[in-house]
């Protein structure tokens, strides 16, 4: 598959072997191709939530959770409890080494250690845009919002820190992964909450609304709060990688502002190698840390406050 998108990078223009490119070696070098795999690590295609596999109903029973859970009063809540970031204080790669011990239970691709899914999106990034630093270190830390799931950060439970994710305070669009469960949302019936716009207005930006709560939102809070320096569209990309409803069903987009729709272009290309990229197999850890410590050191403080 050849991803074609437009590039913004925005290069330093010390290096005098990149400065002497052909345009046409600049096209090839920029073009990033990566070859999508059919099936996941059990057969099946990816996202496939009525496969008959063996994650099927533990996967159906977390989004029926999950669904019912996400409401406009849980997700303030949670946005004002864990923006003080007085949990703890540790640096990136401490943070991917807890999540060594988790397995997503809403993801049917995939029953790997989260560090292995890190990694491997990162790594597949890496090879197809080397130039782009930032996207590789966005696909390091785009989950590390799970450690949400920690016993030192409350122990959420899974429902309200993984699986797909969706705006609260209007109507739950069709297109989210087994919307009959929103049925029993205590949202659904409400007035204020149930119709097209809801608590919204037409391309209000996305930054304006609330999205159910988990490890995107989680993370982006943390990294824009630590001061990173990621672009803008990294720290979208973390904000919105399990918005399917939006960057593959096209649902909401009447939330959107120009904004949005620049970062979005990113979003797509980077969605690709975080779905497609799970795999068996495994990366050495320790060959590819030293390039990951320093991107972390060049885009966030050593320590961050969690
Ligand atoms: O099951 C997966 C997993 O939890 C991912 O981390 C998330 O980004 C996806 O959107 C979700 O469907
Ligand atoms: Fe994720
Ligand atoms: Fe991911």
């Amino acid at each position: 598959m050849t991803i074609l998108i437009d590039h913004h990078s925005d290069h330093n223009g010390d290096n005098t072997e990149e400065k002497n490119v052909t345009e046409e070696e600049t096209e090839l070098v920029l073009d990033g191709v990566f070859v999508a795999p059919h099936t996941n690590s059990f057969g099946h295609t990816f996202r496939d939530y009525d496969a008959q596999s063996e994650r099927r109903r533990s996967v159906e029973e977390f989004y029926k959770t999950n669904h019912i859970g996400q409401t406009v009063d849980f997700v303030r809540r949670m946005r004002e409890e864990y923006g003080k970031l007085n949990r703890t204080e540790m640096s990136i790669w401490e943070c991917c080494e807890l999540l060594n011990e988790f397995v997503d239970e809403s993801d049917p691709d995939l029953d790997e250690p989260q560090i292995e899914h890190l990694l491997q999106t990162a790594e597949a990034i890496r090879k197809d845009y080397p130039d782009e630093d930032w996207l590789h270190l966005t696909g390091l830390i785009h989950d590390l919002g799970k450690v949400l799931l920690h016993s030192s950060f409350g122990e959420l439970p899974q429902w309200a820190v993984v699986g797909d994710t969706y705006p609260v305070g209007c109507a739950f669009d069709e297109s989210i992964v087994h919307h009959k469960y929103f049925k029993e949302n205590p949202d659904f019936n409400n007035p204020s909450y149930n119709t097209k716009f809801g608590i919204y207005t037409e391309g209000c930006g996305l930054d304006n609304v609330f999205m159910s709560w988990g490890h995107d939102d989680y993370m982006y809070l943390v990294a824009k709060e630590n001061k990173t320096t990621l672009p803008s569209a990294g720290l979208f990309i973390i904000r919105y990688h399990s918005f399917y409803a939006l960057h593959k069903s096209e649902a909401y987009k009447h939330l959107m502002n120009e904004e949005d729709r620049e970062n979005m272009k990113w979003l797509k290309v980077f969605n690709k190698y975080d779905l497609y990229s799970k795999s068996k197999v495994r990366i050495n850890v320790e060959e590819v840390k030293p390039y990951y410590l320093s991107l972390i050191n060049k885009y966030f403080p050593a320590k961050l406050k969690w």
